[in-house]
């Protein structure tokens, strides 16, 4: 997957901006406030349909402008095949975004989700580690959506099945009977979402200790363990789906009294947490700075390498000033390690091995402006 050309207008702080990108490294440099992360959050929206910073696209419109507009061509490979698709979004202040693919609209989300597949690493993502369990379903979530559309659908339907039962919860004395059939049904859906969640972290956990193990010179042993969010037998993953709905049905009807009287779904996977642990050491818990943002590093790299696994092509990278915190022989291995994949990296400093013509393209931000540096 590749992005060949953005571009923007009344975005954030681009009044203007036509870019064409390098197939390998793209190196974007500027001093702080220029709009690095501007263009990276420009890029990331048309995978994620949503940004990493913001929930209100109202945002994006540049300050005293009437609406916002990006447009990205990229281009997929499966194959010998190559095909090329068009993105366009389009901003106006109170309304909703409007997407377009290929020129033509787009009413539903889930129709366009997948289009455009990008991995991002952002200083934000510590909060994977670091915060609360949200952050750390948040990550699930935005990952496998992009890649499966039957993952998107279980996570929509599992919330609009609990958002029915918390409010049915909140009426005075509502009926058993229609309680269970709201339990039925989030049963089903929650059975499907944990399975599913747990297929993926196995899958990445792979990746994720190979990944980790390289990084820390062979000393740190990564594992990431799911806790679902209600208490499950510890043989839980061999079961079938019909199983699991029957297990997470009969702990709901458990837990009734306890719904009941709090007004809101106590247990559930919109409970589920993850811990990572090293050297069988807690990570969010014991874990130093180094050590966490070298376990998200891991994560991102591994969820790139399960997506090329899942889609036969690696998406694009977005690292949005990580590469710092690296030393010089980390961000040595890290480029040599991300040779196959188009990167698009915001840094304040060059990195080393740029001067290889065949590497990439560097970039100057200034503004709201972008220069092409010649080709590195
Ligand atoms: N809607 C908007 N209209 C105009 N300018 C905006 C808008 N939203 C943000 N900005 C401006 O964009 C600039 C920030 O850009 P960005 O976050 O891309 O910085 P950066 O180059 O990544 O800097 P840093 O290295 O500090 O992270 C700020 O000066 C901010 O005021």
């Amino acid at each position: 997957m590749m992005v060949e050309s953005v571009m923007l207008s009344q975005f954030r702080n681009y009044e203007s901006l036509q870019l064409a990108f390098h197939p390998g490294i793209n190196l974007i440099l500027g001093e702080n406030a220029q709009g690095k992360t501007n263009l990276l959050e420009a890029l990331y929206l048309c995978a994620a349909l949503r940004s990493f910073r913001t929930r209100r696209d109202s945002e994006f419109i540049r300050f005293g402008a009437s609406q916002g507009y990006l447009k990205m061509n990229l281009v997929t490979t499966q194959g010998d095949d190559k095909n090329h698709h068009q993105m366009e979004m389009m901003f106006r202040p109170d309304q909703k975004k409007r997407v377009k693919r290929n020129g033509i609209s787009q009413q539903r989300i889930s129709d366009v989700m997948g289009t455009f597949k990008a991995v991002l690493f952002s200083p934000e993502d510590l909060k994977i580690v670091k915060d609360s369990p949200s952050e750390r379903r948040q990550f699930m979530d935005s990952e496998m959506v992009q890649v499966s559309p039957r993952y998107y659908h279980t996570l929509l339907q599992y919330q609009k099945i609990m958002k029915q039962r918390n409010q049915l919860l909140k009426n005075n004395n509502p009926k058993e009977e229609e309680i269970s059939i709201w339990d039925n049904q989030l049963s089903e859906f929650g059975a499907r979402l944990m399975k599913q969640r747990h297929q993926f972290l196995m899958e990445i956990e792979k990746w994720a200790k190979e990944i980790h193990h390289s990084l820390t010179g062979k000393k740190e042993e990564l594992a990431i363990h799911y806790q679902p969010g209600l208490l499950l037998p510890p043989e839980w993953p061999e079961k079938t789906p019909e199983e699991l709905t029957e297990i997470m049905e009969k702990l709901l009807e458990k837990n009734r009294r306890a719904d009941l009287y709090r007004q809101t779904t106590g247990k559930g996977p919109h409970r589920d947490d993850l811990a990572f642990t090293i050297n069988r050491m807690d990570v969010r818990q014991y874990g130093s700075q180094g050590q966490k943002r070298t376990v998200v590093l891991s994560l991102k790299l591994a969820v790139m390498e399960w997506m090329k696994e899942m889609t036969g092509e690696y998406p694009v990278l977005l690292l949005d000033d990580v590469t710092s915190e690296l030393d010089e022989g980390r961000q040595r291995d890290l480029l040599e390690y991300l040779k196959p994949v188009q990167t698009i990296i915001t840094a304040t400093h060059t990195l080393p091995g740029m001067e290889d013509p065949h590497r990439g393209r560097l970039y100057f931000v200034e503004k709201g402006m972008v220069k092409l540096s010649k080709e590195v």
